[in-house]
C-alpha cells in the first residue's frame, strides 16, 4: 500500500517539516543522501567510475552530499554541477563547500563512457518548464549509451506529477524517492523511466490536519496506470 502525492504535496510536507516541525534542511539532504548511498551499496552496479551530475536546487545539494558519502567511503566518484553554480541555492552552496573540504574533484565536462553508474541529482519535484536544450541534448546522449543510472527522487526530465517528459528525461534504473511516491513515477512514461523505484523515509513528518488529494495505491501498478 503507497499513499501517492503530487510534486506541490511533496514539496508542502517538505516545508512543513522544517519551517513547522524545526527539521533543518541539511538534515533531510543528509538523510536523502545516506538513502539513495544505501540502494547504491546494496545494488548490483560497478562502482568503479561513479560520476554524479547535480543541478542547481535541492535535488542537487542531495547529489553533491552523496558524491561526499561515497567519496569517503573509497568509491572513485567525480561530480559534474550542471547549470550555472552563482545561481545554485544556498544549501547546494553549502554542500559544495564541504566536499571540496573532502577533497573531491568537481568535473567540467564529464566523459560519460567513463563512468560504469551515474547519479542522477539534476532536478527533483521542483521542475518547472521544459528543460534547456543542452541539457535535452546531454540526456539524450546519456540515454543513448545506456549506462546505468539511479535517479535521486525524480529522474530529471519527468514530471513529478503528470509523469510527462519536459524536453527530454533520464531513463532510470532505478529511482530513489523521498517520503512518498510521487504520483508521476507510476504514470504514462514517469512509470517507464523511473525504473524501480524505492521510497526512502528520510524523516518527514506529515501535519494531521493534511489532506492527501490522491489514492492509495495497491502495491502493483501497470506500466501506463492512469490515476
Ligand atoms: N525541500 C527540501 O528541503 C528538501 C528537498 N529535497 C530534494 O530537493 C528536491 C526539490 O528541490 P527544489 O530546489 O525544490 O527543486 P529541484 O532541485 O528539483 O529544481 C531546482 C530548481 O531548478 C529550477 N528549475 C525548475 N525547472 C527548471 C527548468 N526546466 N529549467 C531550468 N531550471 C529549472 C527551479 O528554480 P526556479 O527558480 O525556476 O523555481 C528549481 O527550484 C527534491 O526533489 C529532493 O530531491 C531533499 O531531498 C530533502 C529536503
Ligand atoms: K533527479
Amino acid at each position: 500500500m503507497t499513499q501517492l502525492v503530487t510534486a506541490n504535496e511533496m514539496q508542502q510536507i517538505d516545508q512543513y517539516t522544517i519551517d513547522v516541525i524545526g527539521m533543518p534542511q541539511d538534515v533531510l539532504i543528509e538523510r536523502a543522501a545516506m538513502a539513495v548511498v544505501d540502494v547504491v551499496g546494496a545494488g548490483h552496479f560497478d562502482l568503479n567510475h561513479v560520476l554524479v551530475l547535480a543541478g542547481l536546487g535541492n535535488n542537487g545539494a542531495d547529489g553533491v552530499a552523496i558524491a561526499r558519502l561515497l567519496y569517503a567511503q573509497g568509491i572513485n566518484v567525480s561530480l559534474q554541477f550542471v547549470g550555472n553554480v552563482n545561481r545554485a541555492k544556498d544549501s547546494v552552496k553549502r554542500q559544495l563547500s564541504i566536499i571540496e573540504a573532502y577533497g573531491v574533484v568537481r568535473s567540467e565536462k564529464s566523459d560519460f563512457n567513463e563512468a560504469t553508474l551515474i547519479i542522477d541529482a539534476i532536478f527533483g519535484v521542483g521542475l518547472n518548464n521544459d528543460l534547456p536544450e543542452g541539457l535535452q541534448k546531454m540526456i539524450k546522449a546519456a540515454n543513448h549509451i545506456e549506462k546505468p543510472v539511479i535517479a535521486v527522487d525524480v529522474p530529471t526530465g519527468v514530471d513529478a506529477t503528470t509523469g510527462e517528459v519536459r524536453g527530454a528525461a533520464l531513463k532510470a534504473h532505478t529511482t530513489v524517492t523521498f517520503g512518498f511516491k510521487k504520483v508521476g513515477l507510476t504514470k504514462r512514461v514517469g512509470g517507464y523511466l523511473s525504473g524501480d523505484t524505492i521510497v526512502k523515509d528520510v524523516g518527514m513528518l506529515v501535519p494531521d490536519d493534511f489532506e492527501f488529494s490522491l489514492p492509495i495505491m495497491q502495491a502493483t501498478v501497470t506500466e501506463n496506470a492512469t490515476i
